[in-house]
């Protein structure tokens, strides 16, 4: 059945849609199976997405029709197709009256993943209007409060520099808390990595206080403050907040140096928001472990990674992975900064919307995966500044030296792309920053050919 007289209407201008405030509008590639036409299949994915079905029922009035779905823009050439989402089709609390991210999901990236005329359809944007703005939570803390907490200007505080606890498993509570201790002695910033919880080996009641012993003396000794990003990711949301509670009341008078970290592509929309409204005074880590099934590059289906990035920050995560652009072992490109801008700024150019904050705190892009102190500089050159939390693992426990050296490599790295110097005349002058091109010699035959010679390292 053809649904386009009723799902599309090609005359409807962006621009309209946009200043009437009414519609949330999403960008889609979408490819019908063959055999079907490019507006019939588009109209049909918009009934899914709506309040149709692939046939009419008698029980359609008047007023749903004002709340369908409509495919306002195809371009069946490079797959475009726009479709304007009435704001009153997503649900609403009976709590306090706001949205929620599922609602939103199930509608506009929900039945459409699975359509049989469907070849494939994947979000690639999405426009808010100021009122959904308004209703979304949005992060309660900010990158501001990690500054406020290391004593560095509150609006432009620079690079924090992180570590996660690596191995990523198989350690116990004393190596465990040790390992901490040893970041600490040259860094600011660790997290669990995303599987660490409570397993049996290291249990959460043994490892969080020694942890807090840990920054305690890391503190005492650096006179600077530390923090800790603790994974209380669970299933139940019980179990989350019993952690959360237990690991609050272990760090004591430092509580504030705790952030919460929770897998929340894994969990999902219903954790990330638990731990939103539950502990507005922490700042939310959002780790997206597995989003790559569906935001790889290579798929075609689901959402993208600039997508994930934007949902999270109307959840209300305080920060999210983003990758490393290129520079890190995950998958990703140089473009990928525009997902940091995007969750960064009060207002930006995404792929295909212009999108207005209206004041919502910012997102810390979060810098994961294959960092370390040569990787750095280029980074944050593409990027063009260095105001994000960045967690480099074997970056830090890879270096020859000792953690502390890899965490000061960090810093000093940071510094050098600052300062504009040359890095390795940089590294002549800064030890554990020279001593990271031993460490990670693959990275520095790469990035900085002829190093051995300038550097005087004959190995
Ligand atoms: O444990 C790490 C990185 O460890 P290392 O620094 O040792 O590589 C992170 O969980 C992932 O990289 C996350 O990826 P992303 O940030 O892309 O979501
Ligand atoms: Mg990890």
């Amino acid at each position: 059945m053809d649904q386009s007289g009723r799902y599309a209407d090609l005359s409807l201008k962006e621009e309209d849609l946009i200043a009437g405030g009414g519609h949330i509008l999403v960008a889609y590639k979408m490819k019908p199976k063959a055999g079907y036409g490019y507006l019939e299949a588009a109209a049909h994915l918009a009934a899914e997405s709506s309040t149709g079905t692939n046939v009419e029922v008698c029980t359609t009035d008047d007023f749903t029709k004002g709340v369908d779905a409509l495919v306002y823009h195809i371009d069946e050439a490079t797959e475009d197709m726009r479709i304007a989402y009435p704001i009153d089709l997503f649900d609403r609390n009976i709590t306090d009256g706001r949205m929620m991210l599922v609602s939103f999901l199930t509608l506009v990236i929900g039945n459409n993943q699975g359509m049989g005329d469907i070849e494939h359809a994947q979000m690639i944007d999405f426009f808010m209007p100021p009122r959904a703005i308004q209703l979304f939570d949005g992060p309660a803390k900010d990158i501001s409060d990690m500054w406020r907490i290391l004593g560095r200007d509150v609006n432009n505080g620079g690079y924090i520099a992180g570590t996660i606890i690596k191995p990523k498993l198989g350690l116990r509570p004393e190596p465990f808390a040790h390992a901490a201790y040893q970041f600490w002695l040259g860094g600011d910033f660790i997290k669990n990595d995303e599987p660490q919880g409570n397993q049996v080996f290291c249990p959460a009641k043994k490892v969080y206080p020694l942890v807090y012993d840990a920054m305690k003396r890391a503190q005492d000794e650096t006179g600077q403050a530390k923090l800790f990003s603790a994974n209380i990711t669970a299933d139940d949301h019980y179990e989350m907040c019993a952690r959360a509670d237990f690991i609050l009341e272990a760090f004591g008078p430092d509580a504030d140096k705790v952030a919460f970290l929770v897998d929340g592509y894994v969990g999902g929309p219903g954790m990330i928001t638990t731990a939103r409204r539950q502990y507005p005074n922490q700042y939310l880590h959002y780790h997206r472990a597995g989003h790559g099934a569906i935001t790889s590059p290579s798929s075609k289906r689901g959402y993208t990674a600039f997508v994930l990035a934007k949902m999270s920050r109307l959840q209300g995560a305080s920060g999210i992975h983003v990758g490393t652009m290129g520079f890190g072992k995950m998958e990703g490109g140089s473009d990928d900064k525009i997902i940091a801008y995007m969750i960064e700024r009060d207002e930006c150019q995404g792929p295909v919307y212009y999108q207005k904050w209206h004041g919502m705190k910012p997102t810390t892009p979060i810098i994961s995966g294959g960092m370390n102190a040569l990787r750095l500089p280029g980074f944050f050159e593409n990027l063009g500044h260095g105001n994000v939390i960045n967690t480099s693992g074997g970056g830090s426990y890879g270096h020859i030296d000792s953690p502390a050296a890899g965490a000061i490599s960090l810093r000093q790295s940071y510094e050098c792309w600052k300062s504009g110097a040359d890095p390795i005349e940089f590294a002549k002058e800064h030890k554990e920053f020279a001593r990271a091109f031993e460490s990670f010699p693959g990275d520095a035959d790469k990035l900085f050919p002829g190093w051995r010679e300038k550097l005087g390292v004959h190995k």
